[in-house]
C-alpha cells in the first residue's frame, strides 16, 4: 500500500464528526483490496471495525485511529490541500487513518496468532466517538483485551515516540455559554442590556479561576475559542455566545472549576441582567496509560533501537480516554517533525513518520500476539 498517496487522499476529505461519510467509502474500498482471507469487516455509524482472526488465538488485541476532521481553514498550500472548503485534517487524524491501514494491511498477509481489531472511531474532535462506539454491539462482541494507539506530536523529531506511563492527557470538557439580554440603539444603552460588554467582562472574570481558585499545583486551564455576539456596528447586541473548553489533570479540578464558572455565570446575570445558560458539551476522560503494557512498549523500543523519550503528560484530550478506562492499553505520542502545531492551519507533518509508525506498530503487535 502507498503511504502517502492514502494520507494525501485522505488529506483532500476532511470531514467533522459523525460526517465522515466519504472518510468511511474511501477507508472501505482500501480495506476491501487487502486480502480477505482473515479480515471481517464490521460498520458503526461512520466508524468502521475490522478483525484479522489469529492463527492460533489466546487474546484479542485492539488498534485504534480516530478518522474526523476539523473546521479551520487550510493555509498549508500543499498541492493535496483539503477540497472541503473550511474543513481540515489539523490534527493529523489523517496520518493516524493512514496508519492503522498501512498496519492492517501487513497482518491481512500475515496474521498473528492473536486477535487483532482495528477500531476507525469517528468525531473525536467532538461530539465523542468513543463512548458510544464502547456500548456498541459490534464493539462488544470483538471486545479487545489490549488495546494502543497513537497521536502525531509536531514538537518531535520524525519517527521519535514519546510516552510515559500513567497520566498522559487530561481531562476535557467543552463549554459553551449563551447570554441573553436587551438589543437596542448604540445611543440608549441604559435603555438595553449589551451582551457584547457581559460577555466580555465574564471572559475576563473567568481568567481568575485557574489564578485564583485552584491550588498552584494542580494543572488546570479555560480557554474560550470563539465568542460571536451582534448584529452590527450601531446596534446593541441582544445575545452573545462564548464557546470553550476546560483541562484538568484531576477529575475533581474539573469539578471545582464548574463549580466556579456557574458561580461567575450567576454574578454575570445579576450585573448585567441577563439569563445566561451553560451547556458543557463533550466531556472526555482522562488519557491514562496502564504501567505494565506500557512498560513493554518502551522494553519493545529500546530493544529495537526505535528513538524513544519520555515525556511529560499533556493538557490535551483524547476520548480514547474512555477505551483505556475499560481496557489496559496505552497511546503514545508519534513525532512528525512540524513547525506548526496541531489545530493550525498550517500543520504539515513530515510524511517519513508513516512507515516509521506502521513499523513500530505492526511490530510490537507481532511482540505482543505471537
Ligand atoms: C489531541 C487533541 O487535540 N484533542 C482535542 C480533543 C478535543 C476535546 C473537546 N472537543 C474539547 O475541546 O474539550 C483537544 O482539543 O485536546
Amino acid at each position: 500500500m502507498d503511504l502517502i498517496e492514502t494520507r494525501r487522499a485522505l488529506h483532500r476529505i476532511p470531514e467533522l464528526g459523525f460526517n465522515e461519510f466519504k472518510t468511511q467509502r474511501f477507508l472501505l474500498n482500501k480495506i476491501k483490496q487487502m486480502p480477505q482471507e482473515h479480515l471481517e469487516i464490521r460498520t458503526w455509524r461512520t466508524g468502521i471495525l475490522v478483525k484479522v482472526a489469529g492463527t492460533d488465538p489466546a487474546k484479542t488485541i485492539g488498534y485504534r485511529c480516530d478518522i474526523d476532521g476539523l473546521p479551520i481553514r487550510e493555509e498549508t498550500g500543499y498541492s493535496f490541500q483539503s477540497d472541503h472548503e473550511g474543513q481540515m485534517h489539523a490534527c493529523g487524524h489523517d496520518f493516524h487513518m493512514t496508519i492503522a491501514l498501512g498496519v492492517l494491511d501487513k497482518l491481512a498477509r500475515q496474521p498473528v496468532k492473536d486477535h487483532v481489531v482495528f477500531i476507525f472511531q469517528p468525531a473525536e474532535e467532538g461530539p465523542g466517538g468513543a463512548k458510544p462506539m464502547l456500548e456498541s454491539d459490534v464493539f462488544k462482541a470483538w471486545r479487545p483485551d489490549i488495546i494502543l494507539a497513537l497521536h502525531i506530536a509536531p514538537e518531535y523529531p520524525t519517527g521519535m515516540v514519546a510516552v510515559k506511563k500513567g497520566l498522559l492527557f487530561a481531562n476535557t470538557s467543552e463549554l459553551f455559554i449563551d447570554l441573553k439580554g436587551k438589543g437596542g440603539h448604540a445611543a440608549y444603552p441604559h435603555l438595553a442590556n449589551d451582551m457584547v460588554v457581559a460577555a466580555s467582562a465574564f471572559v475576563m472574570q473567568i481568567q481568575s479561576i485557574v489564578a485564583r481558585r485552584i491550588n498552584p499545583l494542580d494543572s488546570a486551564v479555560i480557554t474560550i475559542g470563539k465568542i460571536s455576539a451582534g448584529t452590527k456596528q450601531n446596534i446593541i447586541a441582544e445575545e452573545a455566545r462564548i464557546e470553550g473548553t476546560i483541562r484538568a489533570l484531576d477529575p475533581d479540578t474539573m469539578k471545582e472549576i464548574k463549580k466556579n464558572i456557574e458561580a461567575h455565570a450567576a454574578g454575570i446575570e445579576a450585573s448585567y441582567q441577563c439569563q445566561a445558560s451553560i451547556d458543557y458539551g463533550a466531556n472526555y476522560y482522562q488519557v491514562y496509560n496502564d504501567h505494565t503494557l506500557t512498560e513493554s512498549f518502551i522494553n519493545y523500543c529500546k530493544e529495537n533501537d526505535y528513538a524513544f523519550t519520555i515525556c511529560p503528560e499533556a493538557m490535551t484530550g483524547e476520548d480514547f480516554g474512555y477505551f483505556l478506562k475499560e481496557i489496559p492499553g496505552f497511546m503514545f505520542w508519534l513525532g512528525v517533525n512540524s513547525e506548526a502545531g496541531l489545530h493550525s492551519s498550517k500543520l504539515m507533518p513530515d510524511e517519513g513518520a508513516l512507515s516509521k509508525a506502521v513499523d513500530i506498530v505492526s511490530g510490537f503487535i507481532r511482540y505482543k500476539g505471537s
